[in-house]
């Protein structure tokens, strides 16, 4: 590497047990003539990965394979994370970072990191890899066995494994399908649906025991702009024109402003975002439920709680009778969804914040009467009934302004609930190859 050049960055996620050190291994034992720098994060006091590599590899640690343990590098070791990869690139010359970050941090923030700190200057990110492990990914979002379904964070809380497994599928620019052979044709297909609708546009690779193609691996794949899937359908949507979105026009037998008999200020709407490759090649679809009108909080938690498993993955803002100055968020994968108090409404601030607010973001859709005040969700799915899933929706809501007890709603900003979660039983989670394919 020439002085001044910087240094490609493939950031390794995935969950606990899917294959990453297998990879890793596979990777540096066919790089050719490449110098490849390795990063291993791992959760215990023991860097057992960064062993695991440097082992298979004729590498010392400390030599081709640097350690980070204790920790999630996604949080609190973003330091470290920082200190070891700008200290790697003053002391080392080598063609090609990667980090493998531990089965339970998100891969967005390391990458982040490489784009957004003093490590920036040093390196490039060239792409998030995510690896799957078919076989979990189809049992969680399949017929789900509840106990697996749950990971272990950092901080030694407890998260639904399926939150995990959305995030890092829909921040990958590359998804590695690993364990082929521990999943049928019709479960691999399933997988790859499910992946397409999360990140349409994402490279994705079927693997066993982590033989990937190094090249591909280590290619420039890294599209930051490339939305992902739940965040695709809501701006191909909102990018209509303005009849569009108030379900007067376009979308045909899709509009179901019809539903709201009652004028929720003319904005109700329903709409398919038919533009997806996801749609078209796999038959994965999604749609936005979109309504200015406030929704009564018992019985949307019911309905948000209890969505059919033909839904994937709903994602998407709240407005709540009851709550009308909270802008909730609400998150839905496989088994659990949640609402969390994202804060006030803009509508809802003081008006000089609301005008600031508004010049600074031209692009926020605002209404006259009810400001940035909606409910916008959208969901993605596998032969979903979508009609019904609106009509579900639309029983429950109310004119602006009703009363109606937010009772279990979180007030807080950042506070958030549990609509519905899979057992938490720590003991399940698999952690080791032989947890993981045990009771298969
Ligand atoms: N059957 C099968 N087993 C695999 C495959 N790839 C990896 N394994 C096994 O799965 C287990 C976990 O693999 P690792 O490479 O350690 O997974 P990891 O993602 O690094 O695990 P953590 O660091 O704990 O998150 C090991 O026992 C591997 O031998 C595969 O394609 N098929």
């Amino acid at each position: 590497m020439n002085a001044g050049e910087t240094i490609p960055v493939t950031v390794l996620g995935g969950s606990l047990g899917a294959g990453k050190t297998t990879l890793l291994n596979h990777l540096l034992t066919h790089a050719g003539d490449r110098d490849i720098a390795v990063l291993v994060n791992d959760m215990g006091s023991v860097n057992v990965d960064a062993e695991l590599v440097a082992e298979e590899s004729d590498l010392a640690v400390g030599d081709g394979v640097t350690e980070l343990s204790n920790g999630c590098i996604c949080c609190e070791l973003q330091d470290d994370l920082e200190t070891a990869v700008v200290r790697l690139a003053r002391e080392r010359s080598f063609d090609h970072l990667v980090v493998e970050a531990s089965g339970v941090s998100e891969p967005g923030p390391v990458a982040r990191l490489f784009v957004a700190s003093r490590a920036a200057a040093r390196y490039d990110v060239a792409g998030l890899a995510t690896v799957v492990d078919a076989r979990l990914f189809a049992d969680t979002f399949g017929d789900g066995d509840p106990d697996r379904t749950v990971a272990e964070e950092g901080d030694g809380s407890v998260r639904p494994l399926s939150d995990l497994l959305v995030e890092q599928v829909e921040s990958a620019d590359l998804v590695v399908l690993n364990k082929r052979d521990l999943v049928s044709d019709a479960e691999l297909a399933a997988v790859r649906d499910a992946v397409e609708a999360l990140r349409p546009g994402a490279t994705v690779v079927e693997t066993t025991r982590g033989d990937v193609d190094a090249d591909l691996l280590l290619s420039d794949l890294h599209d930051p702009d490339a939305p992902v899937g739940w965040r695709a359908a809501l701006e191909n949507d909102t990018g209509g024109d303005e009849s569009d979105r108030d379900g007067h026009g376009g979308h045909g037998d899709h509009d179901h402003s019809d539903h709201s008999d009652h004028d929720h200020g003319g904005y109700g709407d329903h709409d398919h975002d038919d533009t997806t490759h996801a749609e078209a090649t796999y038959g994965v679809t999604s749609f936005v439920y979109r309504r200015r009108a406030p929704l009564d909080p018992e019985g949307a938690a019911a309905v948000l709680g209890d969505l059919p498993d033909s839904v994937v993955r709903a994602k998407g803002s709240l407005w709540v009778a009851g709550a009308e100055d909270v802008h909730f968020t609400y998150s839905q994968a496989g088994p659990s969804a949640y609402v969390a108090a994202a804060g006030p409404w803009v509508a809802s601030r003081p008006e000089f914040e609301q005008d600031t607010y508004r010049r600074n973001h031209p692009e926020l859709d605002w209404h006259d009467d009810h400001g940035d005040r909606r409910t916008e969700l959208v969901f993605i799915g596998r032969g979903m009934d979508e009609d019904a899933l609106a009509a579900a929706l639309d029983a429950h809501l109310l004119d602006p302004g009703a009363s109606a007890d937010a009772g279990d709603f979180p007030t807080d900003p950042g506070e958030e609930v549990a609509l519905a979660e899979p057992t938490r039983e720590r003991e399940s989670v698999p952690t080791t190859g032989a947890a993981s394919e045990g009771g298969r």
